[in-house]
C-alpha cells in the first residue's frame, strides 16, 4: 500500500449539469478512512454522476473533486490510488478474467502477483482461465472487485455492489468492505437501499435530486429516526383510549384502527389495561424502520415515483408519520420542508471543507 497520511475523497460545490438538467448540485462533503461510508440517494439522485466526476469519467460543470488532494489526472498510476466498480458489466467479453485483470495490472505497473492474489480474495481463481462473458452476474461483481482491488489501492468505491447479487453474494461483500475498511481504507460505496446501508456503513452522505441531504454517522441516524413505540389493539378501543389519555398518553389511532404509544412501556400498558379491565388483542413493542426514515427524508426528491403509491408521511400506506421525532424544530409532523432543509441536523459543520 502506498504511504500516506490521510487518504480521503473531498469534494467541494461540485456540480454538473447535462443541459438543463442538474444532475449533481453543489455537493460539498469529505469521505474519511477507516470506515465505509454509504452513498445514499432514490433512483436518479446523482450518485453515479458523482462517482464518475471523481474518477475524471465526467467533467465538472463546476467545483472540484479530489483524490488524496490531487485530481485524478494528476495520478500517474490511479489504480494504486483509488480502487472502483462502477459497472461489473464493463469487461471485455472475450478475455479470460485472468488476462482481463493482467492487462490492467500491466497498465498501471502492477506486478502480475497480484493477479493470482486478487483472484484468489474474490474467489475466482477456478474459473481464472475462463471467459467472463460466460460469468454470472455475481461472478461479474466478483471481477470487477478484483480490479478495484488490484493496486492495493487506499481508496475504494463501490457503485451499487450488491445489486443483483444473491444473500451470500451480499454477505460477502458487506464483510469485505467492512474488512477494507478496518484495515484503515477509505471505502464509499452506493446504495438506494437504507437497510443494506444500515448493516455495512458506520457514516452516510445522503443526496436527493443532486444535493446533500445529509452528511452523519450512522449511529445518529439511528438514534434520530429508530423511534420506538407500542402498538395496541383492543375491542373496546373508546374504553382504551380514555384509559390511556388518563394516564397522560398520546396516542395515535393508526389506519387499521390499532393505537401506537411513544416512549412508553408495553409492560406498563398492559398492566394498566388489566387494571381498567380493558381487553387486549394486540400489546406490542415496534421500532420505525430506517427504511422509512430514509424514504422521508428523501421524499421530496424521489424523481420517480412508482404509480399512485406515495411513502408513508406523504398519504401513502404504512400507518402515521413514523419520524415525527425527526422533523425539524417548528415544524409540523408530515408537512415537509424544502429538500434542501432537510437532514440539516445531520450535516457535519466541520466536515467537506475541502482543500
Ligand atoms: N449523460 C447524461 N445525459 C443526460 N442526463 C444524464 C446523464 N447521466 C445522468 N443523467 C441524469 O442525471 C441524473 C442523475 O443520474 P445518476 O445516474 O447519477 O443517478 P443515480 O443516483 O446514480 O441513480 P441510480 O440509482 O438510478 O443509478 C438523472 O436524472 C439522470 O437521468
Amino acid at each position: 500500500m502506498l504511504a500516506s497520511l490521510a487518504p480521503m475523497i473531498e469534494l467541494q460545490g461540485l456540480t454538473k449539469r447535462y443541459g438543463d438538467k442538474t444532475a449533481v448540485d453543489h455537493l460539498t462533503f469529505t469521505v474519511r478512512p477507516g470506515v465505509v461510508t454509504g452513498f445514499l440517494g432514490p433512483n436518479g439522485a446523482g450518485k453515479s454522476t458523482t462517482m464518475r466526476m471523481l474518477l475524471g469519467l465526467d467533467a465538472p460543470t463546476s467545483g472540484d473533486v479530489r483524490i488524496d488532494g490531487r485530481h485524478y489526472s494528476q495520478l500517474s498510476e490511479p489504480l494504486k490510488y483509488i480502487g472502483a466498480l462502477l459497472d461489473a458489466k464493463d469487461v471485455h467479453g472475450g478475455r479470460t478474467a485472468y488476462n482481463h485483470l493482467l492487462c490492467l495490472a500491466q497498465s498501471n505497473r502492477i506486478p502480475r502477483h497480484r493477479v493470482d492474489e486478487v483472484l484468489e480474495t474474490v474467489g475466482l481463481t477456478a474459473v481464472a482461465r475462463k471467459r467472463s462473458k460466460g460469468f454470472s452476474l455475481g461472478m461479474g461483481q466478483r471481477l470487477g472487485i478484483a480490479a478495484a482491488l488490484l493496486g492495493d489501492p487506499e481508496i475504494l468505491m463501490f457503485d451499487e455492489p450488491v445489486n443483483g447479487l444473491d444473500p451470500e453474494g451480499i454477505h460477502w461483500i458487506r464483510n469485505l468492505m467492512k474488512g477494507l475498511a478496518a484495515q484503515g481504507r477509505t471505502v464509499f460505496v452506493s446504495s438506494h437501499l437504507m437497510s443494506e446501508m444500515a448493516l455495512t456503513a458506520e457514516h452516510l452522505i445522503v443526496i436527493g435530486r443532486g444535493r446533500l441531504l445529509a452528511d452523519t454517522s450512522m449511529a445518529d441516524f439511528i438514534e434520530k429516526n429508530s423511534r420506538s413505540f407500542v402498538r395496541m389493539r383492543s375491542p373496546q378501543p373508546e374504553r382504551l383510549k380514555d384509559v390511556l389519555a388518563a394516564a397522560g398518553h398520546t396516542v395515535v389511532t393508526t389506519s387499521d384502527g390499532a393505537f401506537e404509544i411513544q416512549d412508553a412501556d408495553a409492560a406498563d400498558l398492559g398492566t394498566l389495561a388489566a387494571q381498567h379491565q380493558v381487553v387486549l388483542h394486540e400489546l406490542s413493542p415496534q421500532r420505525a424502520s430506517l427504511e422509512e426514515a430514509f424514504m422521508q427524508l428523501t421524499a421530496e426528491s424521489v424523481e420517480y415515483h412508482a404509480g399512485g403509491s406515495l411513502p408513508p408521511g406523504q398519504g401513502g400506506a404504512g400507518g402515521p408519520d413514523v419520524i415525527a421525532q425527526g422533523v425539524p424544530a417548528g415544524q409540523a409532523p408530515g408537512q415537509q420542508p424544502p429538500a434542501q432543509e432537510w437532514g440539516a441536523q445531520w450535516r457535519n459543520p466541520g466536515s467537506g471543507k475541502g482543500r
